[in-house]
């Protein structure tokens, strides 16, 4: 029988995460160490005796290169690789750019809790995590899913919302439950799935 192996992996540390600015769609690099995370995951991965036939990366470096740093380490460079804007990181629209203390000390603390992890309010001029929902799980359900399912190992690196909101499907998260759930940079979480398209069984590499 095929394995149905889906592994999620958020890109390393970027330049943004470390100056703590919202990023959404701005297509920052990775830091020094989200080099080292991302060849950290292919390592881990390549530990856990994992091979992928094909890959799936937002259109934004920081994810696309941790994917190239990880499948590297992996000696999994010749694989297919599909970028799409589907997979892209929450549009965080007016505040993308501002300092998240900046905008707790202009906004206060609450609101911008509220834009950070509710489920349905957006942040002003972006998207609400429901609104980044409402892209990726088409994409996946349409484009990853049937792949995952007739056996080929996938691997999607993306975002720390545009995973979350997968994240919520794979693992039948309610609104609340996903809003607690922090997907940590560079750390592999691996899916192995029923026929169904339900998970069989969750394995969370972090160290
Ligand atoms: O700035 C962003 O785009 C995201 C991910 O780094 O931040 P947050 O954790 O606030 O959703």
């Amino acid at each position: 029988m095929s394995e149905r192996l889906l592994v999620l992996l958020r890109h390393g540390q970027s330049e943004w995460n470390l100056k703590n600015l919202f990023t959404g769609w701005r297509d920052v690099d990775l830091t020094e160490q989200g080099v080292k995370e991302a060849k950290e995951a292919g390592r881990k991965l390549k530990a856990e005796g994992i091979t992928f036939d094909i890959a799936y990366t937002s259109a934004l470096k920081r994810a696309q290169r941790t994917l190239d740093l990880a499948l590297a380490e992996m000696g999994q460079t010749g694989i297919p690789i599909i970028r799409d804007q589907a997979l892209n990181e929450r549009d965080y629209g007016d505040l993308s750019g501002l300092n998240k203390d900046d905008a707790r000390k202009k906004w206060g603390e609450e609101q911008v809790h509220i834009w950070r992890r509710s489920y349905d309010i957006a942040p002003p001029g972006g998207e609400s995590l429901r609104d980044t929902l409402a892209r990726t799980l088409p994409y996946y359900v349409q484009e990853i899913l049937p792949n995952v399912l007739r056996g080929q190992r996938t691997v999607i690196a993306a975002h720390g919302n545009s995973l979350r909101a997968l994240v919520m499907v794979l693992e039948k998260l309610s609104p609340e439950g996903i809003l607690k759930r922090e997907i940590a940079t560079g750390v592999p979480i691996i899916y192995r799935l029923n026929a169904d398209a339900t998970v069989e069984s969750i394995k969370d590499l972090a160290a």
